[in-house]
């Protein structure tokens, strides 16, 4: 019964504030597609849409909560329904079933009539925070780093499901073969509108990395925005370029084909399971230059490099459309936080690893003013020997809003929230 399944998996994430993976894997070999893709319906949006969900039901439960979580995840899971189209009177007899006891049944049940009775009633009154599913304090931070226009397109993107994106790997193919060798395993895609190597594909719930295509290494999946920082960076070929936090590589295999596999690529991480991840993509990718390190990118010290990426270990705020489970999982002391750590990069970066005349592109895949702007202006104000170069958004069809310093992406339809900022080391 997929309705219990996906209590189950929600149930999980309450405890561990995410799903592992192969809890999806287990169920993908027991369903039916068209099952597998309502499971994944149900729980993710489910969790997409968690802050709407519990503003309706504390207007129908005395003590939301306090309601024991076996009952609360029901009510939750069937609201969601409720609230998204699904048929109602479907959403409410399964969601009810899920429930051994008699007690529990009654409470889901009346809980969730109540819901269907009083929804429009309620959405007159619905915020816009909760029209969009994010929490208010993150709201209230938006609105008061950004224009309205960015505070909207944030919403609406965090609202929606990212679409799966790839990344042709040029050193085995090109763009248009590799969107006519799709076609030809029933996979129709198109080409991307920021990326010169990006196709976006219409996934219809089928695992792309089973393909022979995935195997062969003819491309990786990687969204859009995360496929424009390394051609920002522009690596020549031959040149000595330093990763500092590399792993999975997404962005270091980039570097590499762009590099067309000649040069050196030192590729640092913290995390041995994620390094080995850099490994196999390279091998995968047929990609010879890129030496992986196991340590810390601020204590890390080396001949100095021609180029540098720092894509920064970050609060991860601007990736809820691709994962809608962390705008739950992260707060404002986040920002701060990570905002310590990531000085301690650029620092060392600047101090002892860049050559002067070398560049540093910093990038993150969040919003926070703490981790990109502050950062920026902390680094502005310390050193006399770096330059910020104003980077041409206009290359990659991206709107930007510029901080004085980087630009934060706008999100589209394939683009999620970045941040990105361009340092000339001077002397
Ligand atoms: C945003 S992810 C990098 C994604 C990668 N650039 C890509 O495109 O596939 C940040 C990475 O930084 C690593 N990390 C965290 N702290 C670090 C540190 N002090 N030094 C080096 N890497 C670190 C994390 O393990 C994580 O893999």
């Amino acid at each position: 019964m997929v309705r219990k399944d996906a209590y189950i998996l929600l149930r999980e994430f309450e405890k561990k504030h995410y799903i592992p993976q192969t809890s999806f894997e287990y169920f993908n070999k027991i369903y039916s597609n068209e099952d597998m893709a309502l499971l994944k319906n149900l729980v993710w949006g489910t969790i997409r849409n968690l802050i709407k969900i519990d503003w309706y039901l504390s207007f129908l439960v005395k003590n939301l909560k306090k309601t024991p979580p076996a009952s609360k995840w029901m009510l939750r899971l069937g609201a969601y329904q409720i609230l998204n189209g699904f048929k109602e009177y479907v959403a409410v007899n399964e969601t009810v079933k899920i429930a051994k006891n008699k007690r529990i049944r009654g409470f889901v049940n009346a809980t969730l009539k109540n819901l269907i009775r009083k929804k429009a009633e309620l959405a007159l009154k619905e915020p816009i925070w909760v029209k969009y599913s994010i929490p208010e304090w993150l709201y209230n931070y938006l609105k008061k780093y950004f224009p309205e226009d960015y505070v909207m397109e944030f919403m609406k993107k965090s609202y929606s499901v990212n679409p799966t994106t790839l990344r042709t790997n040029t050193l085995k193919t090109n763009r248009e073969e590799l969107i006519s060798l799709l076609k030809g395993i029933n996979i129709n895609s198109t080409e991307s509108k920021h990326s010169p190597y990006g196709i976006t594909i219409d996934k219809a719930g089928m695992a792309i990395e089973k393909t022979d295509l995935y195997k062969n290494g003819y491309f990786y999946i990687q969204h859009e925005s995360s496929q424009i920082i390394p051609l920002i960076l522009n690596p020549k070929s031959n040149e000595r370029i330093l990763d500092m936090c590399s792993a999975p590589g997404g962005k270091t295999t980039e570097l590499a084909q762009i590099m067309n596999n000649s040069g050196i690529i030192d590729a640092l991480d913290i995390d041995i399971d994620r390094l080995e991840l850099v490994e196999k993509n390279a091998e995968r990718l047929g990609i010879k230059i890129i030496n992986t390190k196991l340590i810390s990118g601020d204590e890390y010290i080396a001949e100095k490099y021609d180029k540098i990426l720092l894509d920064a270990p970050c609060s991860s705020a601007g990736t809820s459309s691709i994962h809608p489970e962390v705008l739950h999982r992260i707060n404002i002391d986040d920002f701060v936080n990570y905002s310590n750590i990531q000085k301690k990069l650029l620092e060392n970066a600047i101090e002892n690893l860049l050559k002067p005349g070398g560049t540093l592109v910093y990038s993150t895949c969040t919003i926070s003013n703490e981790e990109n702007t502050q950062n920026m202006k902390y680094l502005f104000e310390k050193y006399n020997n770096i330059t910020f170069e104003k980077i041409d958004l206009s290359l990659y069809n991206i709107k930007g809003y510029y901080d004085g310093y980087g630009y934060y992406f706008y999100p589209d339809e394939t683009l999620i929230p970045f941040y990105v900022c361009k340092i000339v080391k001077t002397n």
